[in-house]
């Protein structure tokens, strides 16, 4: 489907029901944009709406077609919404939640998208109606990019959405959610919000620490002034500054809600970084290059299993190849 088809156009005219009749957008960002792009392509939702603190962000929203309308207030936009998705930095679940928990359709299903699981739960969990199925979600798809200009159609094709419901969870509800991911193109895990943490704490969190903290080393050193740094930046640290380039709020609230799995993460990377530390000082090339061996291993056993699709070489994105940006 084109990007420039609207929400309203979106609501296919064949007898065929769509999945849901209105999906309520809370953040119209990356992902909240990407997940209309791609609920318009397979389409599955009669109607879409949205919301958003920007005014600019609305407008935007609305102009290219994201949602049918973009409103101020959360509660006004999840009224007869039967899927509810929350797409803003995870700070603000806990008031997103109270505010729009008595304004929710009985049988909705309520999900979010966000980089951590555990905390965030207890943000919305104790603010849903009985009769609602929240059931939290994490697609691991995403760019440093960020606003509704950033999202596209094919962002969760051949990714991992990873769903944590709670023991309680409704099974039949639990199935719909997992069939509207992989209609957007996702493959879908079910685990513990506990256990998805700590796995996203070494895959993802740590990851993105060592990005910002790299180029924040580098920023501070003083040929920066020389802009040396910039001028020679290749390969490595390139592509430490697109990681070191991601949103900072979502990232500071990524960080606040997953600090002990964070931590031991650290812990472990520092333990690890010391026998490479040690290895150098004493000029023990044997351990060094079993260590690098061992990890050029994982990383080709990661393209093998087709899991690399979000490097820029790979093109994903029409609009990023476009512009030349990642
Ligand atoms: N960026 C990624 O790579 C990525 C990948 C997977 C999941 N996530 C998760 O998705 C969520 C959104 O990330 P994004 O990259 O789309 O961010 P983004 O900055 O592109 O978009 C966030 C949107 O939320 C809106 N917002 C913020 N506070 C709000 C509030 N109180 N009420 C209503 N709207 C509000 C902002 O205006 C913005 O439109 C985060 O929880 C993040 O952890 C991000
Ligand atoms: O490709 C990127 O730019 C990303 O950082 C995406 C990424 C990741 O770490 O893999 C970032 C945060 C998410 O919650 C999921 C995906």
């Amino acid at each position: 489907m084109a990007q420039t088809e609207t929400a309203t156009e979106s609501a296919p005219e064949s007898a065929t029901k769509p999945m849901f009749k209105r999906l309520s957008l809370i953040g119209i960002g990356l992902i909240g944009s990407s997940i209309s792009h791609a609920v318009r392509r397979a389409g599955i939702a009669g109607d879409i709406v949205g919301c958003a603190v920007a005014p600019e962000t609305r407008r935007r929203a609305e102009e290219l077609g994201l949602v049918r309308k973009a409103y101020a207030d959360p509660p006004e936009a999840v009224k007869g919404a039967d899927l509810v998705i929350l797409c803003t930095p995870v700070g603000a679940y806990k008031k997103i939640a109270e505010a729009i928990g008595p304004h929710l359709e009985q049988g909705a299903i309520v999900s979010d998208v966000g980089s951590v699981k555990a905390a965030p739960v207890q943000d919305i969990a104790p603010h849903m109606p009985e009769g609602v199925h929240f059931i939290a979600g994490h697609p691991i798809a995403g760019t440093e990019q960020s606003g509704p200009d950033a999202g596209f159609a094919e962002l969760f094709d051949g990714r991992w959405c990873i769903l944590t419901p709670g023991a309680d969870a409704d099974p039949a509800a639990v199935a719909k959610l997992e069939d509207f991911w992989r209609k957007l193109g996702s493959n879908v895990e079910i685990m513990s919000p506990e256990h998805h943490d700590m796995v996203l704490a070494i895959t993802s969190h740590v990851p993105h620490l060592i990005a910002y903290n790299i180029v924040n080393t580098a920023e501070h050193l003083e040929r920066v002034t020389d802009s040396e740094v910039i001028k020679f930046s290749a390969g490595g640290f390139r592509d430490f500054t697109r990681i070191a380039a991601s949103d900072p709020v979502m990232w500071r609230d990524v960080f606040l809600n997953n600090k002990d799995a964070v931590l031991e993460m650290l812990g472990r990377f520092s333990e690890d970084l010391i026998t490479l530390q040690r290895a150098i000082r004493f000029g023990d090339g044997a351990t060094l290059e079993r260590l690098f061996t061992e990890a050029r291993a994982i990383r080709r056993g990661i393209i093998q299993a087709g899991q690399d699709t979000a490097q820029p070489d790979f093109g994903r994105s029409p609009a990023r190849a476009k512009d030349g940006s990642k």
